[in-house]
């Protein structure tokens, strides 16, 4: 009783201080004004600013509301086609990478807005740290990955971003905000040319769907001035800033670029006439050339390699016609009673595919046990040996030990069957999941003379099995880029080649590269044989053909490898 009389009488004392003050301040400012009803007429403008403020706030409250609303319906729907069928769902690029940019960009911006209007959550990743969150180099890496297809299956963006793949709907139509993520990722890895095309596309869907956006057409209409600006056509890029300039007179870089892009045009046109009227010298013609040929090579095998992954190149007909197929019943008497099914691809050197070598069973067994040990895969440096990653192999990969399963030891016996060569001295089963536009550009097994690698093994990689361990539903060949070969995955089948030729020197012949992966998942595994322990089964050779040139190699190989 008595503490409630104390807190009555505590809260009459600060009723009553707080009184004094407000009466204070209302009596003060009305003394002032009450004295010319002009004077009062001036708190109408205050009264229609606090209307205009509240209606203001609640404007964005509500369509803060609504953003967030159309977020959580947004995912809902996505979260509902992704269970309907989670391979189907993420093996489409799109759906991948607004995956990826739902859980990175897209979710900073509702935490912000949130934030803003309460503080009820305070931080939605930090309340769920027991779940997996992508970072923002995943949504570099899925930008990445869609101008990679884009551009190695000549996909139209504006179809992409219809969700529409060779002329069919296969995933939602993105959003002006996913293409503006999109753009403003390739920006910045200065994927300028990529950037642009992106922009373009948010700049177009961003005054069709006339949503509210964390950014503004001033902000895409900046990206696109600029992109223009780095790609060097600056002309373009003045046009486009005097667009985003009557949109917004005051913008703060906009109007100190204009002048700086006219003089730039100015000098551009002065150096063009000194170079018409001869006052100019040529560029060094040797160094130019030196490039161009580094470069022209480069896109040749570029060229090849695409149009391999498009599988539009047909091996030659004098090879076609001597390819057949056969069933192999040597290296193993069990051969006798169950041969395997034998494909020639591509001969000299011979390229095969073994059929129905690995077992639904078998696959899932081994996609089980290597997918808690997956690591980002990684790439020999030629000059210090170390694993490194790369930006051209994109995948995850894990090896598995034949001492460690049954099922391991029984995948290398079988190798060992299918090849007739000793696996005393081979790698362990290398497994290998593509993600999102994932790939491995045109690169040789072997180790060449310079490279430091396989260190530790018996001799260079004399061959390659490699296990296919799904169908893909669209792209993610293997293609040989010297002989024109692609080979399309089938689930359970195995590709087999040597990759050294009788010598010992590297076959350049067996370049090959896997293609990105357009549509689905893709799984191999790798069994990498090398030369020790081969010598009875593959004799050596003091002769080898390069290219269709009979070469000789300068030291034999000696016959102990280690
Ligand atoms: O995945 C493929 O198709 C080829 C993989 C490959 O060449 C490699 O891992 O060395
Ligand atoms: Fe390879």
């Amino acid at each position: 009783m008595r503490k409630d009389m104390n807190m009555d009488l505590n809260f009459n004392w600060t009723y009553l201080m707080c009184s004094i003050i407000v009466l204070n301040a209302i009596s003060w400012t009305q003394a002032e004004l009450f004295t010319a009803i002009s004077e009062v007429e001036p708190l109408l403008e205050t009264h229609k600013r606090i209307i205009d403020d509240l209606d203001d706030y609640i404007a964005k409250e509500e369509k803060r509301l609504i953003t967030l609303k159309k977020h959580l319906s947004l995912y809902k729907r996505e979260h509902e086609k992704a269970m309907e069928d989670i391979p189907n769902y993420l093996g489409n690029p799109i759906n991948a990478f607004t995956l990826i940019k739902r859980l990175t960009t897209d979710l900073d911006f509702i935490e912000s807005s949130i934030k803003i209007g309460t503080e009820y959550i305070k931080n939605i990743t930090m309340n769920h740290d027991d779940v997996k969150y992508p970072a923002l180099e995943d949504l570099t890496g899925a930008a990445q990955a869609l101008t990679r297809l884009q551009e190695t299956y000549h996909l139209d963006v504006h179809e992409l971003s219809e969700g529409v793949l060779n002329g069919v709907v296969y995933s939602t139509p993105m959003t002006a905000g996913d293409c503006y993520e999109l753009g403003r990722a390739l920006y910045n890895e200065k994927d300028y040319k990529n950037a642009l095309a992106w922009m373009t596309e948010a700049l177009r869907k961003y005054r069709e769907e006339k949503e509210p956006y964390h950014f503004s057409e001033i902000d895409v209409l900046e990206y696109i001035s600029f992109s223009h600006y780095l790609l060097g056509d600056v002309r373009t890029a003045l046009e486009w800033t005097k667009k985003l300039l009557v949109l917004d007179p005051k913008h703060p870089r906009a109007p100190g670029n204009i002048p700086h892009y006219q003089k730039t045009i100015a000098e551009e046109e002065a150096r063009k006439l000194k170079r018409l009227r001869g006052e100019l010298g040529d560029e060094p013609a040797e160094e130019k050339q030196a490039i161009s040929e580094e470069l022209s090579e480069y896109h040749k095998e570029r060229k090849s390699y695409e149009i391999l992954c498009r599988g539009e190149m047909d091996i030659p007909t004098e090879i076609a016609k001597r390819l057949h197929c056969r069933y192999l019943t040597e290296n193993h008497p069990f051969l006798r009673l169950a041969p395997i099914k034998m494909e020639y691809m591509y001969l000299n050197p011979d390229v095969v595919i073994f059929h129905d070598v690995m077992s639904d069973d078998e696959i899932h067994f081994i996609q089980e046990a290597a997918k808690p040990r997956f690591k980002r895969a990684v790439v020999h440096d030629p000059k210090t040996g170390e694993l490194v990653p790369a930006h051209y192999r994109i995948s995850k990969s894990a090896w598995l030990r034949d001492e460690e399963s049954e099922v391991i030891a029984r995948v290398s016996q079988r190798v060992a069957d299918m090849t007739g060569l000793s696996m005393d001295t081979a790698e362990d089963l290398q497994v290998v999941n593509y993600g999102i536009g994932g790939h491995y550009e045109p690169h040789y097994d072997f180790a060449r003379r310079q490279e430091n690698a396989f260190k530790k093994f018996s001799g260079n990689r004399i061959a390659t099995v490699l296990f296919y361990m799904s169908d893909v539903a669209q792209g993610g060949a293997t293609v040989f880029t010297k002989l024109g070969l692609s080979l399309f995955p089938i689930k359970g089948a195995a590709a087999f080649w040597l990759n050294l030729h009788p010598s010992g020197e590297g076959d350049l012949a067996t370049r090959h590269a896997a293609c990105p992966v357009l549509r689905g998942s893709k799984w191999v595994s790798n069994k990498w044989l090398h030369q020790g322990g081969q010598e009875f089964l593959k004799p050596c050779d003091l002769e080898y053909q390069d290219e269709g040139i009979v070469r000789k190699i300068p030291k034999p190989v000696p016959k102990t490898f280690r």
